[in-house]
C-alpha cells in the first residue's frame, strides 16, 4: 500500500506520516520546504524521539519527498490508495487544485481502486472542507466518478508535537508526546478502511473531534494566551503559574458541561479528560512555546474554532463562562512579530476598537451583552 502525505512538518512527520509508515505502508510526503524534501530523499528515513516518563528513538523508514507543486503530486494521486494531510486548515484550499488534477489523471486511467483521503488538521470536519475545494475545482464531469470512487474522511487528530529545538541540526528532527489518538469517520470510507495501528474508526465522529477540539485546544490556547501575558515562554512555565492554571481548568470544564449536555458524555470520565490534559500540559521532556500554541489568533477567535464555539454553547445552555471570557480576552492581546495574523488582527483592533474587531472576527453580536463582557475584562488586562 502507498499513501501521499501533505505536509512533513511536526505532525505529519511526529504522528500521520509515522503511523501510515509503521503499518508498512511506503510514505511520499509532499511539502513547500526543499531543506525538509531534499533530506528525506537523501535519507529516507529519520528518527521520532517520543519522550514521557519512558523515552525512547523510533526509526520512520522507507519515506520519501516531492514538492507540493510539482506534477510528480498529481501522478501520486493518481496511482496512490490514501491521500492525508496536516498543512493547517488555512493550507487546504491551496492544494486543492493539485488534487483534483490528480483526481482527473486517476479517472482517465481507469484506476477504478477506492481512493481516501483524510485531513488531519485541528478543524471541525477538515477534509468535507478540503472536499469542498476540490469539487470546485473540478470539472463537473468527474464529480459522479469521484462520490462513487474517493471517500472524503474526516478525522480528530491529538498529539503535542512542539518543533524541534532550537539548536537541532537534523531538519527532520522531531520530538512528540508518548499520547497520540487518531480517530476517523468509518462511515466515510470507500471499501475497506486499511487496517493501521493507531486510527481509530468511529461512526460518531462529531462527538470526538468537538471533545478533543474544545477541551485540550480550547485549555490551549487559553494557557498560551494567558502566559504569554504573564511573561511564560512555555506551556509547561505557565501551567505551572496556578492564576493560570485555574482559568485553564475552569475554561475546559465550562466547555466540558456545554459538551455533556450536547453529547451525553459521562461528567466523572470527562473530569479525569481534562486532568490527562493538565498533565500532558506539563510534560517537562517538551518544550513548546506559547506562541506556536497561540499562533494564528484570527482562526483561533472564529466562530466555529476553540474559544468561540464553546463559548456560544453555554450561552445556548445557559451555562457559566467567566473563564471562557478570560480566555477571549487574552487572546485579543496576543501578540507576535513573527505571525501575520497577529499583525492583522493588531491593525483591525486599532482601526475599529476591540468590540468591533472581536465582533467581526468572532461573528458575536457587537452590541451584545458578552461581547461588552469580554472587552471589559480586555480592558482591565491591559
Ligand atoms: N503540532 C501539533 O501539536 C498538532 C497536533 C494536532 C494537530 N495539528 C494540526 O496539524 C496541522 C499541521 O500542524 P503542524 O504543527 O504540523 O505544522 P507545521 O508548520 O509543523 O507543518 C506544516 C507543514 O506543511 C507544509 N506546507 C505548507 N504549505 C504546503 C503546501 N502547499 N503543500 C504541502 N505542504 C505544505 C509546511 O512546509 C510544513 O512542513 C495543523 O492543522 C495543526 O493544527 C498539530
Ligand atoms: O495547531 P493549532 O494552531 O490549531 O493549535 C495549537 C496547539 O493547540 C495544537 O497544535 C496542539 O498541540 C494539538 O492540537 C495537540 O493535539
Amino acid at each position: 500500500m502507498k499513501a501521499l502525505h501533505f505536509g512533513a512538518g511536526n505532525i505529519g512527520r511526529g504522528f500521520i506520516g509515522k503511523l501510515l509508515a509503521d503499518a508498512g505502508i511506503e510514505v511520499v510526503f509532499a511539502d513547500v520546504n526543499q531543506v525538509v524534501l531534499d533530506a528525506l530523499n537523501a535519507r529516507h528515513e529519520y528518527e521520532v524521539h517520543v519522550v514521557g516518563e519512558q523515552s525512547r528513538i523510533e526509526i520512520v523508514r522507507n519515506v520519501s519527498a516531492v514538492h507540493s507543486g510539482s506534477p510528480d503530486v498529481t501522478a501520486l494521486i493518481a496511482t496512490v490508495d490514501l491521500v492525508t494531510t496536516a498543512i493547517g486548515p488555512q493550507i487546504l484550499e491551496r492544494i486543492a487544485a493539485g488534487v483534483a488534477k490528480g483526481l482527473i489523471q486517476r479517472h482517465d486511467a481507469g484506476n477504478a481502486r477506492p481512493l481516501n483521503i483524510i485531513a488531519c488538521e485541528n478543524m471541525v470536519r477538515g477534509t468535507s472542507q478540503l472536499k469542498q475545494h476540490v469539487l470546485n475545482a473540478l470539472p463537473e464531469q468527474y464529480h459522479d466518478w469521484v462520490a462513487q470512487n474517493v471517500g472524503f474522511v474526516d478525522s480528530a487528530v491529538d498529539r503535542i508535537v512542539p518543533p524541534a529545538q532550537a539548536g537541532s541540526q537534523d531538519p527532520l528532527a522531531v520530538t512528540v508526546e508518548t499520547f497520540s489518538e487518531w480517530i476517523v469517520d468509518k462511515t466515510q470510507f470507500k471499501g475497506e478502511p486499511p487496517a493501521i495501528a493507531g486510527m481509530e474508526l468511529t461512526d460518531n465522529l462529531m462527538a470526538f473531534v468537538e471533545r478533543k477540539l474544545f477541551t485540550l485546544n480550547t485549555g490551549h490556547a487559553i494557557t498560551a494566551y494567558l502566559g504569554q501575558q504573564a511573561g511564560h515562554k512555555t506551556i509547561r512555565d505557565a501551567i505551572l503559574d496556578p492564576a493560570i492554571r485555574q482559568v485553564v481548568k475552569g475554561a475546559m470544564e465550562e466547555s466540558g458541561a456545554v459538551l455533556i449536555n450536547r453529547y451525553g458524555f459521562d461528567p466523572e470520565k470527562h473530569a479525569a479528560y481534562i486532568n490527562k490534559i493538565l498533565q500532558r500540559f506539563e510534560n517537562p521532556y517538551l518544550h513548546d512555546d506559547v506562541e506556536r500554541v497561540g499562533r494564528q489568533p484570527l482562526r483561533k477567535l472564529s466562530a466555529g474554532d476553540r474559544l468561540i464555539k464553546p463559548l456560544r454553547g453555554t450561552l445556548e445552555y445557559g451555562l457559566r463562562h467567566d473563564n471562557l471570557m478570560k480566555g477571549i480576552a487574552a487572546a485579543m492581546h496576543y501578540h507576535s512579530e513573527q505571525d501575520p495574523q497577529a499583525q492583522e488582527w493588531a491593525a483591525l483592533l486599532e482601526k475599529s476598537g476591540p468590540e468591533a474587531a472581536l465582533a467581526q472576527v468572532s461573528g458575536l453580536e457587537k452590541d451584545s451583552e458578552v461581547v461588552e463582557q469580554v472587552v471589559t475584562i480586555y480592558n482591565a488586562m491591559q
